[in-house]
């Protein structure tokens, strides 16, 4: 995939990922076996039993553990030489800064919410360090890339809002099973066990039509000496009985739609004057109350069951028996989470009751669990793949380069970085659509004048400015090689260590041409191979790419070294247009010294 230059580059970039979750364990593997040798991750969180089918790197052991700080070490045992610094943290933390930011080539986000996304985005803007950006749902998947002045960055379009359902089809007219949940969790849920003071469209219809809502208030309080039974059968008529009962006195609403059926704690439990259902005794093994559960009180297990009616009934008031029982402190304070086991039970148990009134299909906990917690499950192949795809993008990393703006020209960015270090022979440098430098046979000699005369300038005294920030796009055809340059400026330079005055990043030399720094041939263009080769000795084979067509007796000396010394031993390709149709290749062989024709289509 990469040519020998792009995977020196890759070699050389120092990359940040932010998040090491479901894409992050993909990613932060892809990157180490695609070359990447400086990789530092970001991840707030500890590892979850729940990750484990997916986030590969992790295992039962690693439980409670950070995610960044496992992942780079599972990573480190096959791929021991590289270097991983993780940071167990909030990506929002102060430590993460714009100077932070600064030292990376290049960010990739695997990260699961909208806050932490516009937080790096921000930050790679200020920082103007390259962001790809990433998410999945379920078979769903995309990347991104945003870059500062070139492209959109990621809050330039507005994202879809969560979807959020009418009032009325939620407390009145619900026709499907996901109306059914939202009913359970945000009404009904958040009424019993969340702020009492919070607006709660439950009121609506929570008291006989004529009460105040002082009235309101009462039907869901636990009176003081109320047994825990009789509260949860009275809360069961009032939702599932009364409240329906009131709904159905509305003849206007039901003219087009199947009138829903009021159930009744007596319509269930017939023969059956006390209510027999929970041990809560199952439930006593364990202090922590995060595992109680009433599916564990009544004997069920199987979470992907669809309970009956009646089963959902029993599950609905065992469940707010424990809440009362085991978790009192808790009332009050409570917002829904799907890790909760005993929540997700309640709110599968109350939708389900809701659901066989308004003659909805009833779901399993599990599924009821995806609908509530707003969850498509996670597919482990499209993290897989969209990690890859970010890899893809981070091999296009810029290079940043160091340089001080008011003193160095144009000719120092050319000779010193694109032609020396880059090793191209026939580069153009662009500044957004402005074309600063350019070579080639076809120019007239105007132009090569206006280029000379602008190659002279210093940076940030060209008509197009050429300062910190700036991004430079840096092109040669005849290699097929583009690369973007980010231009950083610096007043300083240490005389002993950077004579040059320059500091390129992100680019190491290909082994096989760091001896070389003169201008060199197109040698680097096309040998393309693959993982660990590409260290190897230089290939001998060349693929050949097509390039700008022209003619022997044109091609200057600027495509091919006047020093021969310099390129002894190394092969050279040259684009031709021999005839008028066919492209030629002549392969000049150091040794033998024997020009080599090659046509190709
Ligand atoms: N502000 C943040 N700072 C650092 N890491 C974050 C931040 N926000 C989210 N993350 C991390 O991003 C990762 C997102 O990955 P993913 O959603 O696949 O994992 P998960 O949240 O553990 O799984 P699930 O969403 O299925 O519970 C998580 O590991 C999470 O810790
Ligand atoms: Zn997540």
């Amino acid at each position: 995939m990469a040519s020998e230059n792009h995977f020196s580059a890759i070699k050389g970039a120092k990359v940040l990922m932010v998040g090491a979750g479901g894409i992050g364990c993909e990613l932060l593997k892809t990157l180490a076996l695609s070359g990447f040798q400086d990789i530092h991750i970001i991840d707030m969180d500890t590892i979850e039993v729940s990750n484990l089918n997916r986030q590969f790197l992790f295992r039962q052991s690693h439980v409670g553990q950070s995610k960044a700080k496992v992942a780079r070490d599972a990573v480190l045992k096959f791929r021991p030489h590289i270097s991983i610094t993780p940071y167990h943290a909030n990506v929002k933390g102060p430590d993460f800064d714009v100077d932070f930011f600064k030292q990376f080539n290049v960010v990739l986000n695997g990260l699961d919410n909208l806050d932490a996304r516009r937080h790096v985005n921000r930050l790679c803007l200020a920082a103007e360090v390259p962001l790809v950006e990433s998410g999945t749902t379920g078979f769903l998947g995309q990347v991104t890339v945003h870059i500062k002045g070139k492209t959109e960055c990621y809050e330039c379009q507005p994202k879809p809002a969560p979807k959020t359902y009418p009032v009325c089809t939620i407390t009145s007219t619900p026709s499907k099973f996901v109306h059914c949940i939202v009913w359970a969790k945000d009404l009904l849920f958040a009424k019993l066990f969340g702020d009492k003071n919070q607006e709660n469209d439950l009121n609506v219809r929570s008291g006989d039509a004529a009460s105040s809502s002082d009235h309101v208030e009462d039907v869901f309080e636990r009176k003081n000496d109320e047994d825990i039974e009789q509260y949860g059968r009275r809360i069961y008529d009032h939702v599932f009985g009364y409240n329906i009962g009131i709904a159905l006195s509305n003849e206007e609403t039901w003219k087009n739609r199947n009138r829903p059926k009021p159930i009744y704690y007596r319509d269930i439990f017939d023969n059956e004057p006390t209510q027999q259902n929970g041990n809560v005794d199952r439930n006593c093994a364990t202090n922590d109350p995060s595992s109680v559960s009433a599916m564990a009180s009544v004997g069920m297990k199987n979470p992907q069951d669809v309970w009956s009616l009646k089963e959902n009934s029993r599950i609905f008031l065992e469940a707010l028996k424990l809440f009362f029982m085991k978790r009192e402190k808790e009332i009050g304070n409570l917002t829904f989470d799907k890790d909760d086991q005993l929540a997700v039970e309640f709110v599968t148990a109350a939708a389900n009751i809701r659901a066989s009134s308004f003659g909805i299909a009833l779901h399993n906990l599990f599924e009821a669990k995806g609908i509530a917690g707003n969850i498509v499950h996670a597919v482990a192949t499209t993290n897989a793949i969209i990690a890859g795809l970010i890899v893809i993008e981070a091999i296009k990393t810029p290079l940043s380069l160091e340089i001080n703006t008011n003193r160095a020209k144009l000719r120092d960015i050319i000779e010193k970085v694109v032609k020396s270090k880059l090793g191209m022979s026939s580069p153009s440098i662009m500044h957004g659509t402005e074309i600063l430098y350019e070579t080639g046979d076809d120019l007239d000699e105007d132009l090569l004048a206006s280029y000379a005369a602008k190659a002279d300038k210093v940076l940030s005294e060209l008509n197009c400015p050429v300062v910190g920030g700036t991004m430079l796009t840096v092109n040669d055809l005849y290699q097929e090689l583009r690369c973007n340059i980010n231009i950083k400026h610096r007043e300083e330079f240490d005389e002993e260590k950077e004579p040059d005055g320059i500091v390129l990043s992100g680019w190491t030399q290909a082994p096989s041409s760091v001896e070389n720094n003169g201008t060199k041939s197109v040698d680097n263009a096309g040998s393309t191979s693959e993982g660990s080769t590409m260290e190897a000795e230089k290939n001998d084979e060349i693929e050949i790419v097509p390039g700008k067509k022209r003619k022997l007796s044109e091609v200057s000396e600027d495509v091919i070294p006047s020093n021969a010394e310099e390129t002894k031993g190394k092969e050279k390709l040259e684009v031709l247009n021999g005839d008028d149709d066919d492209d030629l290749v002549m392969l000049d062989d150091g040794d033998s010294g024997a020009d080599k024709k090659i046509r190709y289509q």
